[in-house]
């Protein structure tokens, strides 16, 4: 789906939650108009992890990676609005923090790559397959949004 009701796959790795950062990211989320459709805090099972991130398997931080999103919880999330997987990438910035523009969630609150905060989908394509990945239908809330009149033109 695209334009007003687009979905994007968002997570926040267990390095946000220990830190005690999750509603600092959710609030730039909130505050950019978009609709949380979906939340839930997970441990994540390797095998789940490894096939959310299987794109990279034959890279050599694979199994670091792995280790790393499945050391604590997450947050998986889901958010609706306007082109909101390329909006969303913007606010989480570069996959390097040090290279993350200030204003960014990972160019604020992060160092380094191996500890960069946050996951978000990338393209239509890896959006509608991440959230099927780590959502049931029936865990995404149909609510409106009661300010969607000012949100939207
Ligand atoms: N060279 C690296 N060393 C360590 N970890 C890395 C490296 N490159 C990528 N990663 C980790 O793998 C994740 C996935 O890499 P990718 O290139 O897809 O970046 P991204 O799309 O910005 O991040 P994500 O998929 O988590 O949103 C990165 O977020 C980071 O945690």
């Amino acid at each position: 789906m695209s334009g007003q009701g687009e979905r994007t796959f968002v997570m926040i790795k267990p390095d946000g939650v220990q830190r005690g950062v999750v509603g600092s990211i959710i609030s730039r989320f909130e505050d950019k108009g978009y609709k949380m459709v979906g939340c839930k805090m997970m441990d994540t099972p390797t095998q789940h992890c490894e096939k959310h991130y299987e794109e990279h398997k034959e890279r050599p931080f694979f199994n670091k990676l792995v280790t790393y999103v499945c050391s604590g919880p997450v947050v998986a999330m889901v958010w609706e609005g306007t082109e909101s997987i390329k909006g969303s990438r913007n606010l989480i910035g570069a996959t390097n923090p040090t290279a993350a523009t200030p204003g960014t969630i990972r160019g604020d609150f992060a160092m380094e790559m191996g500890r960069n905060l946050i996951h978000g989908s990338d393209s239509t394509e890896s959006a509608a397959k991440e959230i099927s990945h780590w959502f049931e239908d029936d865990e995404l809330s149909k609510w409106t949004h009661h300010s969607k009149e000012w949100l939207f033109e």
